[in-house]
């Protein structure tokens, strides 16, 4: 069954700013990771999940109410990490985090308190003193402490904390899927997408250009192979025989991204001696750029 359904959406900001014809769905109890350079459309996407902005055209549906029109109503199910956070700067942490359980209808703070231990948050100071992974944390325990919140949905979740605490975070969204918590999220960290996601949908400017299993993502990872010859001419012959391969004249080491076509590799490459040879797999990040094109991977 699918909770969240995003159904060919478009809101266009001009100057091919915004999102267009985005259409793809989170299932009950998925974790959906939302990847996608700067500027190309998370955020736009999840206001409009979140009914704070109204499509040009498409629909969107949580629990199969309209996102915009029923808003205040899935609400409730909901628990929500913007990106920015509209903090009340005269606060204490604690403050807020009591102001929006308040909100929320929330009695019991006994989830926010094991989260403030978990992120070993200490809220009692004042919100514009704090640091940016504090007020994170904050965002963070204010998005999960509802227990009846069945649906997550985080705008780069991660953003200003620091790896141990990012740790604690993919442990926190693991134990939320245990639950059977549907969550959506957008981030640009690949390795928290991998070990927390089920699927993974990827948009650039503005457009969706892959909703994908992440086991399938990782299987169609490449070999990232280097070979060393015995002379540089070696090196020079092989790499003009096998186009993928990229060398630098002078040098015996010939590198190649390397996939079905290994046995091919492998015949061409034993015509010449060869002294070493190493291989790695491509990384989801490599393995993603490729979707996110030339241009970010250069950034
Ligand atoms: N209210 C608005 N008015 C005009 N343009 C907007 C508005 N909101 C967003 N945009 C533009 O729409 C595009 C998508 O922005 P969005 O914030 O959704 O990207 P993002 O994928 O969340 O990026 P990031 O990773 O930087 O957070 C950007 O070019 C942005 O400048």
């Amino acid at each position: 069954m699918n909770v969240i359904e995003i159904s060919h959406i478009t809101k266009d900001y001009g100057q091919n700013r915004g999102v267009f014809d985005v259409s793809f769905s989170v299932k009950q109890g998925e974790v959906l990771g939302f990847l996608g350079p700067n500027g190309a459309g998370k955020t736009t996407t999840i206001r409009q999940i979140m009914g704070f902005i109204k499509p040009d055209s498409g629909s969107l549906s949580i629990l199969d109410m309209d996102c915009f029109k029923e808003a205040d109503k899935i609400q409730t199910s909901l628990g929500y990490l913007p990106g920015e956070i509209a903090f009340i700067d005269s606060m204490t942490g604690m403050e807020f985090i009591r102001f929006v359980a308040k909100m929320k209808k929330m009695r019991d703070l006994g989830r926010a308190q094991e989260l403030m231990k978990m992120f070993e948050l200490n809220p009692s100071g004042k919100l514009k003193k704090m640091s940016k992974g504090m007020k994170q944390k904050i965002g963070i325990v204010c998005a999960f402490m509802n227990p009846l919140a069945s649906i997550l949905i985080l705008d780069e979740p991660t953003s200003g904390l620091d790896p141990l605490m990012q740790n604690r975070f993919v442990e926190l969204i693991l134990s939320e899927k245990k639950k059977g918590k549907t969550i959506l999220m957008s981030s640009h960290m690949f390795e928290e997408i991998e070990r927390t996601c089920d699927r993974a949908a990827i948009i650039r400017d503005g457009r969706l250009v892959a909703v994908e299993e992440i086991e399938r993502l990782k299987e169609g990872r490449q070999k990232v192979i280097v070979i060393t010859f015995r002379e540089p001419a070696m090196a020079e012959a092989f790499a003009a025989a096998f186009p993928e391969a990229s060398y630098q004249a002078g040098e015996k080491a010939v590198t190649a991204k390397v996939g079905k076509n290994i046995d091919l590799f492998l015949k061409k490459a034993s015509a010449y001696t060869i002294t070493d040879l190493d291989v790695r797999t491509q990384s989801l990040e490599e393995f993603f750029m490729h979707f996110y094109g030339e241009e970010a991977a250069r950034s």
